[in-house]
């Protein structure tokens, strides 16, 4: 390692997008581990878009890990940040930066320390995953950081630590997260189904209904499911497996029909699993029911589904457009349903 008494830093910066499930993970059967209770399957979304950066670097100066998650210092002594730096930390391997004269051995990352610097450029905590583009960007820069030479499906699983549906956001395209057998989790990983390009005529829009955090957490939401909810059980067993497979059928085939009736009532399902916990969660609204009601009507006058819509941990619509022409006419749709108060401005 360079002289202790050197001030160099060694930077890499990073760019993740979220993922947004249309086959939905919700429980867990290790919770430690992050192991779900289903197979489930996601689209990344454009990184131009809804986002992540994260900054990490390296110091002999940092005498210990911290982390800044959209300017403020946040802890990272939980257990879901801590696995992430262990698993990345003990696949680290020799770093040489000839340009700076910085070399950095293998044990060298043991006594190391990071600073980490993260922004989400979207509501944090609101149900829009920034959980999964967070710590699916934060694995991938400490990788390259520290040189650890693992595939996108290795290093999904180590996401997969920080949180569940972060394993998806390794990939672009649709990815599917396996749930895997394995007791100590080492086949519970993410694979890319299909990639940008494939089905790239889908539009998405997501109405933000509220940008407020939620009230409860996908982790606290989930585990009261998982020992209250008889419904969880059914879906798990007999209907997610089935429709995994319809679903990687409609996006191989990019056969919009079945992807909307079974995107939609995957959401619907997950919804109910919801209700069906006791105490119930609630977190879809007035607004978002009125978002549902307003594609159902649209595609039953169709005839053919235009528009499939999901909901995550929260109130707001993800809705996917079968091509540009609609997502258009979706968004004139809720602009006349859902008119902007007069001093919005429309151009943010
Ligand atoms: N950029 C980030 N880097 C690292 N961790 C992050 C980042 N953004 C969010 N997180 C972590 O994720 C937590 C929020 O996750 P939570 O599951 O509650 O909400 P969400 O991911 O926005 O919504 P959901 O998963 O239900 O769609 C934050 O408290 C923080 O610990
Ligand atoms: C509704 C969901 O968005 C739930 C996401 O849950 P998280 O991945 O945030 O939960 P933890 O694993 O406890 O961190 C559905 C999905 O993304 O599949």
């Amino acid at each position: 390692m360079a002289e202790e008494s050197q001030k160099w830093v060694l930077m890499v910066t990073a760019q993740t997008p979220t993922n947004i499930a249309v086959i939905k993970y919700w429980g867990k059967r290790d919770e430690t581990l992050i192991l779900p209770v289903n197979d489930s399957i996601s689209v990344t979304l454009d990184p131009e878009h809804l986002c992540t950066t994260t900054t990490v670097s390296v110091s002999p100066a940092f005498d210990q890990d911290r982390m800044w998650l959209n300017g403020k210092e946040i802890s990272l002594s939980g257990g879901r940040f801590q696995s992430c730096l262990r698993e990345i930390r003990s696949r680290a391997t020799d770093v040489h930066d000839k340009e700076k004269g910085i070399k950095i051995t293998k044990k060298d990352w043991e006594k190391l320390n990071v600073h980490i610097a993260s922004y989400n450029n979207f509501p944090t905590a609101a149900g829009l995953a920034s959980s999964a583009a967070g710590f699916a960007c934060l694995v991938f820069a400490l990788a390259k950081l520290m040189n650890a030479n693992e595939d996108h499906s290795q290093l999904s699983a180590i996401a997969r630590r920080g949180s569940g549906s972060a394993c998806r956001s390794l990939y672009g395209g649709f990815v599917k997260w396996i749930m895997g057998k394995d007791e100590k989790g080492t086949d519970s990983l993410a694979v890319q189904l299909a990639d940008e390009k494939h089905w790239d005529e889908l539009v998405i829009v997501i109405a933000v209904v509220s940008s407020q955090q939620k009230e409860t957490s996908s982790t606290t939401g989930m585990r009261d499911t998982v020992e209250t909810s008889l419904l969880l059980q059914h879906r798990a067993k007999e209907v997610v497996p089935k429709r995994i497979l319809k679903m990687e059928e409609a996006i191989k085939n990019r056969d919009f029909a079945s992807f909307a009736q079974l995107a939609c009532t995957d959401s619907n399902q997950f919804h109910a699993v919801c209700l069906d916990t006791c105490p119930p969660i609630f977190y879809m609204n007035d607004t978002s029911h009125r978002i549902i009601s307003l594609v159902e009507k649209w595609n039953c006058a169709a005839g053919t589904p235009q528009v499939a819509y999901t909901f995550d941990a929260g109130p707001n619509a993800v809705l996917i457009a079968r091509n540009r022409e609609t997502a258009a006419l979706l968004v004139q749709k809720l602009l006349f349903c859902f008119p902007p108060k007069s001093d919005a401005d429309l151009n943010r």
